[in-house]
């Protein structure tokens, strides 16, 4: 549909045009920094900031039930600046102009009901967002769509060049980070640091193919992250990992498409997500919060926050019901099949702790909750979603095993529906699949394969066929149909299939 063919009202707002004024906010001494440079903590006090746009109340001016139309008819139009999170311009990065946002196909990504085998089995009704459907295969392209969005129109408009863009990850912040940076090419190039041996075969494949520079290094992901930090300090490249604030400008359109597909109707919504550095929790809770401020959602959904026993500073943290007394202590972590999440120090805590008590009070009520899993549950989960038609992760899986221990512990009602986020592609974490149906997990990671849920590929060569076809080596006549009556016959049996 062509702009003109859209109704009156909404006409003058369906194509945004750049507007308000953004800043980085300190969560530590709250001042306030401008835009024009690239900032991941304060220069005064060394907190984390959060971007805030200083004229947000201009978005009062259209009321809520005006903006779920204009949300809804754009999603019709074909531009592709607006096909992906932009879509919610005016709540991302206004300031960015449609001509230098960068559109790699992310975002908007399936809400798959569950059927009804699985919901059964969890004790509720629930929805996956498949967030594994991004273009590199995980929810970070969310981030990355923002942050390289802003730094191509910094670029653009003369104010950095050459930018050389740095992050540290589990794996998927890396594939999406090369994956944008490669877009941009000439002016950026990428360099990503990864915990040697602690990243999939298929995340460290996506980097590489996408042209960036790869450094493996000895321990796990805080540690990477500890060196990016300095390289950010010292030397003259862009971070790209969520301590940069316009990261979690981007992930905020998680919470954004699920108020959307739900019709904007957030009364009994449960949304779980599993935390790792904390960015994607800090982005969900502050999406919902704008959301229900300008009054296009008029509830603020419940968030569980899902951590595995073998990394879960954010859980022990909360675990202390007096809010005067906690103390965040960073750990040491132990291996996890949630891979991305294995991080000791999550660098947006402070975001978290400030966002959740937000919500909390707005809310008028405590609707943000963390709990913990079991690497146990979480291999169990994810394989059982997908045997029943989903494509989780193990953080999907490790999302599932939240909300069944949320709703076993009473935080949620089985009245109530969940969106459980699946935050990358079952196939990025292939390998602990296979290492649950052939029952070779370490001891540390306390998993043994339930039989009902491993599964083996059969080698079909009945030994009476003297000759069987191989690559470059074809049969034909006769034995070639022997091959294929004996073969279905071997398979007919193992499948107890009576001939017709
Ligand atoms: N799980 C992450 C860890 C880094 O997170 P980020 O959101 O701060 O970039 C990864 O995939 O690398």
């Amino acid at each position: 549909m062509k702009p003109q063919d859209f109704p009156k009202e909404i006409r003058s707002y369906l194509i945004p045009e750049k507007a308000g004024r953004l800043a980085y906010h300190c969560l530590g001494c709250g001042t306030v920094h401008g835009i024009d440079k690239l900032l991941y903590t304060c220069p005064d006090c060394g907190q984390v900031l959060l971007i805030q746009d200083e004229q947000f109340d201009r978005l009062r001016q259209i009321p809520g039930p005006l903006w779920r139309r204009i949300f809804d008819y754009r999603r019709m139009l074909k531009i592709p600046a607006l096909k992906g999170i932009y879509l919610y311009h005016e709540f991302i990065g206004s300031v960015i102009p449609l001509s230098d946002i960068v559109y790699l196909g992310e975002g908007h990504t399936p809400i798959v009901s569950a059927n009804n085998t699985l919901q059964e089995l969890a004790g509720m009704a629930f929805f996956f967002k498949n967030d594994g459907q991004n273009p590199s295969a995980s929810f970070k392209d969310r981030g990355m769509a923002s942050a390289f969005s802003y730094i191509n129109y910094l670029i653009k408009s003369g104010k950095i060049k050459n930018v050389l863009a740095v992050c540290a990850s589990t794996g998927d912040t890396s594939a999406a980070a090369a994956l944008y940076a490669a877009y941009l090419k000439p002016h950026v190039k990428s360099a990503v640091l990864l915990p040697h041996k602690k990243v999939t075969p298929q995340q460290l494949s996506q980097p590489l193919g996408s042209g960036a520079r790869v450094f493996e290094i000895p321990g796990v992901f805080d540690d990477c992250m500890k060196v990016v930090e300095h390289l950010a300090e010292h030397y003259p490249v862009a971070l790209l990992n969520s301590k940069n604030a316009w990261r979690i400008l981007g992930q905020e359109s998680y919470s954004y498409e699920i108020a959307q597909d739900f019709e904007y109707d957030m009364a009994g919504k449960v949304i779980v997500v599993p935390i790792g550095n904390a960015g994607n929790i800090t982005a969900v809770m502050s999406g919902f919060l704008k959301f229900y401020d300008i009054g296009i959602i008029d509830v603020l959904p419940k968030i569980i926050g899902v951590q595995s026993a073998h990394a879960n500073p954010v859980y022990r943290y909360y675990m202390e019901p007096d809010p005067a007394k906690r103390r965040f202590v960073p750990m040491a972590v132990k291996p996890s099949v949630a891979q991305a999440a294995m991080i000791g120090n999550p660098v947006s805590m402070p975001r978290v702790i400030h966002l959740a008590e937000k919500y909390n009070q707005i809310a008028g009520e405590q609707r943000v909750f963390f709990v913990e899993v079991t690497e146990q549950e979480i291999m169990d989960w994810e394989l059982t979603a997908n045997h029943n038609g989903h494509i989780a992760c193990t953080h999907g899986g490790e999302s599932l095993a939240g909300l069944v221990r949320a709703r076993q512990t009473g935080l949620v009602d089985t009245d109530e529906t969940a969106v459980v986020d699946s935050t990358a592609h079952a196939l990025k974490f292939a390998g602990f699949q296979e290492m649950y149906f052939e029952n070779r997990f370490p001891d540390e990671f306390g998993i043994h394969p339930d039989p009902r849920l491993m599964n083996r590929p059969v080698y079909m060569r009945p030994d009476d066929l003297e000759k069987v076809p191989a690559p470059g080596n074809p049969i034909d006549g006769e034995d070639f149909e022997k091959f294929v009556r004996r073969v279905s016959e071997e398979i007919a049996r193992t499948l107890d299939l009576v001939a017709l």
